[in-house]
């Protein structure tokens, strides 16, 4: 029975916090509510403004550690005829969560996402998307996100908790293909190449 207060009893990591979670603290060098935080990675399939097939997702800084985004699906998303994939509506989720480690000022990858389809998104919409971290325990942040059809206050379409967890950039260094992370570095925007390697201080 060991780890079944974790897990559930699954044997997977829960989405809940653990009791000795903190509540998140937003970074005093964050990106003021309002900012356009601009793609981390210019091939990004979620954010990267270079990357043909992607999502272009543009995600904002809001107050605490909340972010929001849009995404609007193209016919290169479908997965059913003209409904989008619940694959790509999972990255748009998954994108959007990964903001917040931005305002939190650590590097961390998704550990587990967990994904609710409520409603069919159409090609053409515009899916308004809004994340919050609600706790951090150790390396792990707990945040939350869900994604209306057509405005912010539109029917909820899609939702999702996640875990994220920190790891060193040595996690991309030694994983990633050498070319991708050389050209990373060497991009003149240095903002993303602080906000791609910078380590927690
Ligand atoms: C050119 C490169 C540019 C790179 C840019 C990089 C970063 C960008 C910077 C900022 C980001 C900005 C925007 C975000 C952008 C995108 C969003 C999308 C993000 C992704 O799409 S990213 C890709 C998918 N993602 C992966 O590719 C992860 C593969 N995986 C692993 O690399 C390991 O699996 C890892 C590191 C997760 C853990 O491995 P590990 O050995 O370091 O850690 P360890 O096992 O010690 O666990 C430590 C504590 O985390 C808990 N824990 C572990 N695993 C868990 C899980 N699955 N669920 C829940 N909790 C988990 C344990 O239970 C323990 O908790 P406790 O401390 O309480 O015991």
């Amino acid at each position: 029975m060991s780890g079944a207060t974790a897990s559930g009893g699954t044997g997977r990591p829960a989405l809940t916090p653990p009791p000795d979670a903190a509540p998140p603290v937003r970074h005093p060098e964050a990106p003021a509510p309002g900012t356009l935080l601009g793609a981390h990675y210019d091939q990004c399939f979620g954010c990267g403004e270079t990357q043909p097939h992607g999502l272009h997702l543009a995600a904002r800084a809001g107050e605490g550690v909340t972010v929001t985004a849009e995404f609007t699906v193209q016919p290169a998303h479908q997965g059913a005829p003209g409904l989008a994939h619940g694959g790509v509506l999972a990255t748009a989720l998954d994108e959007t969560l990964g903001s917040l480690n931005w305002l939190l000022r650590i590097i961390a990858v998704t550990g587990r996402l967990e994904t609710d389809f409520v409603r069919p998104v159409p090609v053409g919409t515009t899916l308004h998307l809004a994340a919050r971290c609600t706790a951090v325990a150790g390396r792990k942040a707990y945040c939350t996100a869900e994604g209306r059809i057509g405005s912010p206050d539109g029917p909820v379409a899609v939702r999702a908790d996640a875990v994220f967890v920190e790891v060193k950039l040595e996690h991309f260094t030694k994983n990633g293909r050498p070319d991708e992370i050389k050209a990373a570095l060497a991009d003149p925007d240095q903002v993303k190449v602080a906000r791609a390697f910078e380590v927690n201080p």
